[in-house]
């Protein structure tokens, strides 16, 4: 009886409120008050005592910095932090501060028991099993900090702790009686007062994510201290934070129904954080699946296939390719322009696909493991429409792509690299932000279009979605038969770029198993024309473009940057080389938009990257390129023919990805005008690829530079930004 009561009690305070207060929880009164001097001692100890345990960093075992944000946030919190991680894995006693470290770990166990039975209760609250939150480990892990709030001179001019909501499943504070604690309930602050011997329990974001809004992360801050006395407070968070964990989390299905679809999708916590970081929090209100608008010859045979060429079917074409475009609200206030603009892609996707139907179908594999695209009833493109609580403002550099814009592209929670047997080919997310403005998450299959194939498909959307009429200059055709291999196979080279290598170098660990970095350089065409002439200048007979030069250059700085080792390991440099102007034999119809790209590969030690000429390694990009003709790429065909390689091999390599070759600006306009950025997100899933962007959004001055994106080890960072700017 007296459970229930209680049971409904909180389950009201969680749905309204988000935040309750808790009395005879069974912690004895003297512990509550041991913790608090605890962490009053620690904090007013010596500079001196305090300084080893000083770091910023999140994922480290235990924390003290003052204002977690202070590098982000528009002001600095009066207050300091000290905390660590608590469960699973408890801390150390000998690795926490002498002064508080006992009582740390004595509070902790009382919070983990506490927050176990918080959540059977929670559980229960929400019409489950009792154990059913604790079962999806949402009482496992534990982060607690110890908090001081300084006595602040000018209270007023600052706050203890600035608005926000918790990053966590549930989180449990002790505080004790200066006060100062605020919710935010109907645009107002309401006090939560100090009550002698509670503790505050308030739901964070996880909760309200796997309850699907029933319980509410509630805003909350801390007001700056104005009294004599420090604030002593101690949150205890039932959250991972920034440690790894692959468990992927949504709304609990047992709370869904018709009537209360899923608001959001599956995620990791990693995956929520990020969104949580950049605050782009994004619902996904509906998911539909896009079929030609007519008849197409795969409506006429129901066992109608297609053939895809050995360049089409490489390990490194099995990816939907994601990139997102931009687009500024218009000056169109029309009430319903979020379902206007939705209509105007689905319908002009619907004509565009009648002629470019193999993107309505799905891949399989046939004989050997080869692909080939076949149709059914249930497939075709998917759109997703979602909606983002936030203006495009709030996504900050709009110029150089950012790791944090994940969510706007769909992805289906169990996806796994290279998999994509019976995906969709095309998928598209509309995410719309509160400025009217919206984005265009796109996901293209690499099997069945190249990069420039991937343009004119584009272009042909956007230009039906403009004019209201199918719009498709030139027709597509499919016609991938022309490079089918030849019989029996002929292998003339010995496809470097595709050799499985062992790593026996520094660059797997340095890139892989550290957390890269994403970094962007804007290179004006003046630089690249000065990089170009130091190669030439130190050798007049050498040959070659811009980018010969302006590839050696970062592969040569890359490679210094991050101190290869050994100096004789063998390093490659691949880039894609475009072969549809150099066929010669062959011939494709205008309109082809499948794979006629190879990757081009050029071969040198790491002692030779970094000390010989530019000139030199130039040379090396520049006979890689010109290798790369029609006979290379009928090889290549049957090297793959032959071999079928499974896996990406990134043994000993930088790859570089040409975008810059791309309109992409130009040609995304859907009668919206151009996007303000159009290019790829994330690249850290493959650290070892850089990837080249047109400069061309509306924003950003067109003045034909270029954008270099690469992934380094924080510690590279620096060396790699001065070599790059020839600044050594
Ligand atoms: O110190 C307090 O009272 C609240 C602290 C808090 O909200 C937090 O650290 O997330
Ligand atoms: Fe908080």
């Amino acid at each position: 009886m007296r459970r229930r009561s209680v049971v409904e009690k909180i389950g009201e305070a969680s749905e309204k409120w988000g935040f309750f207060q808790v009395i005879n929880h069974g912690i004895q009164l003297e512990v509550l008050e041991r913790m608090l001097q605890g962490i009053r001692a620690f904090h007013e100890q010596d500079s001196e005592a305090k300084k080893r345990f000083y770091t910023r960093d999140f994922s480290s075992d235990t924390y003290y910095a003052s204002n977690f944000d202070l590098y982000t946030s528009q002001g600095a919190s009066w207050r300091d932090t000290v905390g660590c991680y608590t469960a699973p894995d408890p801390p150390r006693l000998e690795d926490l501060p002498a002064v508080c470290g006992e009582i740390m770990m004595e509070f902790s166990k009382h919070m983990k028991a506490l927050g176990e039975l918080l959540f059977e209760l929670l559980s229960e609250a929400l019409g489950l099993n009792s154990n059913h939150l604790k079962d999806i480990d949402c009482a496992k892990s534990q982060v607690m900090f110890c908090q001081y709030y300084p006595p602040c001179p000018q209270p007023n001019l600052t706050l203890g702790l600035s608005k926000h909501t918790d990053f966590s499943f549930l989180t449990v504070l002790l505080q004790d009686n200066i006060g100062g604690l605020q919710v935010l309930r109907d645009q107002t602050w309401i006090d939560v007062p100090p009550v002698p011997g509670a503790l505050v329990v308030n739901i964070g974001d996880l909760l309200q994510l796997i309850t699907n809004d029933k319980f509410i992360s509630a805003e909350h801050r801390v007001v700056a201290n104005g009294s004599t006395e420090p604030r002593i407070s101690a949150p205890c968070f039932f959250s991972t934070f920034m440690k790894a964990n692959p468990h992927v989390y949504g709304p609990i299905k047992e709370l869904l129904s018709e009537e209360n679809p899923a608001k959001y999708r599956e995620l990791t916590i990693n995956e929520f954080a990020d969104i949580f970081r950049s605050k782009t929090i994004i619902t996904i209100n509906s998911k539909f699946l896009v079929h030609p608008s007519s008849p197409t010859p795969a409506d006429q045979s129901p066992r109608h296939s297609l053939y895809l060429s050995n360049l089409d079917d490489t390990v490194g074409a099995r990816v939907l390719t994601p990139s997102v475009y931009f687009y500024r609200s218009s000056n169109d206030q029309t009430k319903n322009r979020e379902s206007l603009v939705l209509k105007r892609l689905q319908d002009a996707l619907a004509e565009v696909l009648v002629l470019y139907y193999p993107l309505s179908g799905r891949l399989r594999e046939v004989e050997n493991g080869k692909l080939e695209v076949f149709f059914g009833a249930e497939q075709g493109a998917l759109m997703v429409s979602a909606s983002s609580s936030m203006g495009l403002d709030y996504l900050g550099d709009l110029t150089v792509p950012n790791p944090a814009w994940l969510p706007l592209i769909f992805h289906y929670p169990k996806e796994e690299a290279y998999k994509i047997l019976e995906m969709p080919l095309l998928i598209v997310q509309v995410t719309f932000f509160t400025c009217g403005g919206f984005s265009l998450g796109i996901r293209l299959c690499h099997c069945i279009c190249d990069g420039f194939g991937a343009m004119q498909f584009l272009a042909s959307w956007a230009a039906t979605a403009k004019n209201g009429r199918l719009i498709a200059d030139p027709e597509p055709v499919w016609d991938r038969e022309v490079f089918k291999p030849r019989n029996p196979p002929m292998v003339k080279y010995t496809h470097d770029e595709y050799l499985a290598v062992e790593e026996r170098s520094n660059l797997t660990n340095s890139l892989w198993e550290t957390k890269p970095l994403q970094k962007c350089y804007r290179i004006n065409k003046e630089f690249q024309c000065r990089v170009k002439s130091i190669a030439q200048g130190q050798d007049s007979s050498l040959m070659c473009s811009s980018f010969d030069a302006m590839a050696a250059h970062i592969w040569k700085s890359w490679v210094k940057a991050l101190d290869v080792k050994p100096l004789e390991y063998n390093l490659r440099l691949t880039f894609s080389v475009n072969v549809r102007t150099r066929l010669e034999a062959l011939k494709l119809r205008e309109g082809f938009y499948g794979n006629v790209v190879c990757l081009a590969c050029a071969t040198s030690s790491v002692n030779n990257v970094m000390n010989d000429t530019l000139s030199k390694t130039t040379r090396l990009v520049q006979e890689a390129r010109v290798r790369v003709t029609e006979d290379y790429l009928r090889s290549m065909v049957d090297y793959v023919e032959v071999k079928r390689p499974k896996r990406l091999e990134f043994g000993g390599k930088l790859m570089i990805t040409q975008w810059t070759r791309f309109e992409m600006y130009e040609t995304a306009d859907f009668g919206w005008g151009k996007p303000v950025y159009a290019g790829p997100i994330d690249l850290r899933p493959t650290p070892q690829v850089c990837v080249l962007l047109p400069q061309g959004g509306v924003e950003s001055g067109g003045d034909q530079s270029m954008v270099v994106c690469l992934c380094l080890p924080p510690s590279a960072v620096h060396k790699f930004t001065r070599l790059l700017s020839l600044n050594d």
